[in-house]
């Protein structure tokens, strides 16, 4: 079943040529359509079950789990066009792998590396845009913007962050890490794709702004989070504040990252130094509110081995290791018509090894 069995059925939506959206899951290479068993199943977006709550998910797992068994059709995914399978409301990405921050300051500020003094006491965020929030495959247009001091042009240093995106279900605000799966409905792969040129001209000191608002690509599947096992979180000295105990659950996935179908890393989730509950919490701690929809990103995974870096920056140095292809060519950013498919895979609830699916995209001019 590579990875997609009934220890999974990660919910998409989809269409056939002419048809009106549906709720669907995955199983194997095809699509079974959840419409039949009506109710939150039968609508055209996610939204509806998220917004219902978990004693709704846990019934609608059940209902499908015993949908899939009895055999019903199955559409092959070929027959099919995926969409994003919800509507975002807000979209935030965090910043929460203690290598990325470490390497990244490395390589970007030499002269003080090392992590931001309040890194360890807040899981650091930025809001991003959700109206470039797009599906799997969406083709990415190579974004242009100020780079230097009156220059304005195609970015040079077109990259990727490898992520890990948390959907909301059920709305709140000062949120406690204790309630986040009754908030939480599942997760999806995320890849933020990045201009470091802009960045590097527009960041400081309010964050990054255009430089990662032009596309943010993710998978059309979202993985329940009933569907997976949960793992401790990474130990955190100095203890953080009340409102971001106890930590939360970590979860055991494995990412992997191919440029133009040459596997260049696997970056390791469960190394993340903040867990997801402790980013909800925060997001939250100030009195803001979430929303059905609204989808928080990890931050770029990275682990501590260079075939371990959740972007190019970090892979190739800057460009200045560039990397080599399959095909005997060698890249240190994007170049157009290049292709990156992050793909992921968990330990399930059962104990078994599941697919999260993949996000990919391809650069276009
Ligand atoms: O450390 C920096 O200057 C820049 C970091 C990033 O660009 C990473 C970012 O967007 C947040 C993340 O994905 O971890
Ligand atoms: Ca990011
Ligand atoms: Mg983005």
């Amino acid at each position: 079943m590579n990875g997609f069995g009934l220890d999974n059925l990660p919910y998409g939506v989809f269409s056939r040529p002419g048809g009106e959206r549906r709720l669907g899951v995955r199983l194997g290479t095809d699509v079974v359509d959840l419409s039949s068993l009506g109710g939150h199943l039968a609508a055209g977006s996610l939204n509806p079950l998220m917004a219902a709550g978990r004693a709704e998910w846990r019934a609608a797992r059940e209902a499908v789990i015993a949908h899939v068994t009895a055999g019903p059709p199955l559409i092959p995914l070929s027959a099919v066009t995926l969409h994003l399978p919800f509507e975002v409301a807000d979209y935030t990405d965090f910043y929460s792998s203690e290598q990325h921050a470490l390497t990244v300051s490395k390589i970007l500020r030499p002269d003080a590396p090392g992590l931001p003094p309040q890194w360890k006491h807040l899981p650091i965020g930025y809001h991003g845009r959700s109206a470039t929030v797009v599906v799997s495959g969406t083709p990415i247009r190579r974004p242009s913007g100020q780079i230097a001091e009156g220059v304005f042009g195609p970015s040079r240093r077109l990259d990727v962050e490898a992520e890990v995106g948390f959907v909301v279900g059920v709305p709140g605000r000062r949120l406690a890490t204790t309630d986040f799966a009754e908030h939480v409905f599942g997760l999806t792969l995320v890849n933020d794709w990045s201009a470091r040129d802009l960045q590097a001209w527009e960041y400081r000191p309010l964050g990054p702004f255009l430089a990662k608002s032009f596309a943010t690509s993710a998978s059309p599947w979202v993985v329940p989070l009933d569907a997976l096992a949960t793992v401790p979180a990474v130990p955190q000295d100095p203890e953080p504040l009340d409102y971001l105990r106890p930590s939360g659950p970590g979860f055991d996935l494995r990412l992997s990252v191919e440029w133009n179908d040459t596997p260049v890393s696997c970056p390791p989730f469960a190394s993340m130094y903040w867990t997801a509950a402790q980013q909800l919490a925060h997001l939250t701690s100030n009195g803001a509110a979430v929303r059905t929809g609204d989808l928080y990103a990890s931050g770029t995974v990275s682990g501590p081995e260079r075939d371990q870096a959740g972007s190019f920056l970090e892979l190739t140095w800057n460009g200045a290791e560039q990397v080599k292809l399959a095909d005997g060519t060698r890249r240190g950013f994007l170049e157009d018509g290049d292709h990156v498919r992050i793909a992921g895979t968990a330990r399930s609830a059962a104990g078994t090894e599941i697919s999260l699916g993949s996000v990919s995209g391809t650069v276009i001019p």
